[in-house]
């Protein structure tokens, strides 16, 4: 599936540049309620706009059931614009993980720090007036079905205390980023799976917040509209400068808007990295099986019956190469046949792109002599090329 180059096309790019400057609701809010939003600034908090330090979250034991280790010494370091993926099995933490950012969970010990405030020391005031400088949007929405989509994004805004006029002002301007000026006055029930999500987005942007954490967003919808608000994220992100932490069971929706990714399971980061250094060389067994299951990834079906792992008699060996960057543009199959004089032929794989950055995937079948010599292993190392022998067709 080629997720890359999508574009949102239901918002003007002026419309994010006139929002972008517009005066901002989280200042309307902190004159609308004086003395709320008194999150202590920690002095420890380093330049990331989310930092966790060894964060450990146990559910304490009930009747029969053992307690439950969900977060297990966590850090990380996410800077203030960057989208940052979190991706895992189910039950591995993921969504402990996004409720301790803000604040739905207390960890059981380390720190939260979220734009300079460390949000496991709030009380409970504090901690809701800091949760305006996070938006959440959710796997299923989450709006109210009896509110238009209008009074869905206008309610954090009533909350804080904000005017008619200013309320209308904001959620008209909300509405028109994220493409639904002509559904304002519609109910939950009346959208789509995509627009209600757009209408989550809206309110989460609300509030005007820092950052904004995704819940599975994109898990209840079909490919094509999944595409458009990852796009919109994208934009939100690159225009409106949020920082973005999303989670996720799905690596393709990592590989389309992240810049860094990491891998949790039983509640511990296992890998990370840049989104693009991950998929070329995966570490860890998790992070490759996330990635070998993207379209394109598997070992083609003709191929994976017929593979044998002795080479002894073997007519071909197959290979599977990933190339990145300039690699992955460079004609290296046809200048490998000709400078080693071998054929080789192309058995299945995917060109694509990770951001801007070119990958390619690519299985390959190179007589087996020529493989036993190691002039083709040579020859693919100096290029830059990543390779692993998958197996031997007789
Ligand atoms: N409130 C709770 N009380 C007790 N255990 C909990 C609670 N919330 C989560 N857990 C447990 O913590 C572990 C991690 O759960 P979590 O919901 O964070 O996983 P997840 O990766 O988001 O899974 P999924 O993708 O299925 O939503 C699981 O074993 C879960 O049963």
């Amino acid at each position: 599936m080629m997720l890359q180059n999508v574009s949102a096309p239901s918002f003007p790019p002026a419309l994010f540049r006139d929002f972008a400057a517009a005066p901002s609701a989280a200042g309307e809010v902190a004159q609308a309620r004086p003395g709320v939003g008194n999150g202590r600034r920690s002095d420890a908090a380093g330049g990331g706009a989310i930092v966790l330090r060894e964060v450990c979250k146990t559910f304490p034991a009930r009747g029969s059931d053992a307690a439950v280790e969900a977060l297990a010494d966590i850090s990380l370091d996410i800077p203030s614009g960057e989208i940052y993926g979190v991706i895992g099995r189910s039950g591995a933490g993921k969504s402990t993980l996004i409720r301790t950012i803000n604040g739905l969970e207390r960890p059981t010990s380390g720190e939260v720090i979220v734009d300079g405030v460390t949000v496991n020391r709030l009380d409970e005031a504090a901690l809701r007036a800091e949760r305006r400088k996070i938006g959440m949007i959710f796997q299923h929405f989450n709006l109210l079905s009896s509110r238009s989509a209008f009074d869905n994004v206008a309610l954090p805004l009533e909350l804080a205390g904000l005017s008619r006029a200013a309320i209308r002002t904001r959620v008209d301007r909300l509405l028109d980023l994220v493409g639904l000026a002509d559904k304002r006055d519609r109910y939950p029930v009346e959208l789509s799976g995509g627009q209600k999500q757009r209408v989550g987005i809206a309110r989460a942007l609300a509030t005007d917040p820092k950052v904004l954490l995704s819940d599975e967003a994109t898990s209840a919808l079909d490919p094509e509209t999944t595409r458009s608000i990852l796009a919109l994220l994208a934009r939100v992100n690159a225009e409106l400068g949020v920082t973005i932490v999303l989670i996720t069971h799905e690596m393709a929706v990592i590989k389309e808007i992240c810049h860094r990714v990491g891998v949790i399971e039983a509640g511990r980061i296992i890998e990370e990295g840049p989104v693009a250094e991950v998929f070329a060389h995966p570490r860890t067994t998790t992070a490759r099986s996330f990635i070998g299951s993207l379209p394109g990834r598997e070992i083609p079906a003709s191929l994976a019956g017929r593979l044998t792992d002795d080479p002894a008699g073997a007519r071909q060996s197959v290979l599977r190469l990933t190339l990145t960057g300039e690699t992955a543009s460079q004609p290296l199959v046809t200048r490998l046949a000709r400078e080693l004089g071998i054929d080789i032929a192309l058995l299945g794989g995917q060109i694509d792109s990770i951001g801007t950055l070119p990958f390619a995937l690519l299985y390959v079948g190179v007589p087996t002599a020529a493989w036993a010599s190691g002039a083709v292993g040579a020859a693919l190392d100096a290029a830059g090329a990543t390779t692993e022998v998958i197996g031997h067709v007789l």
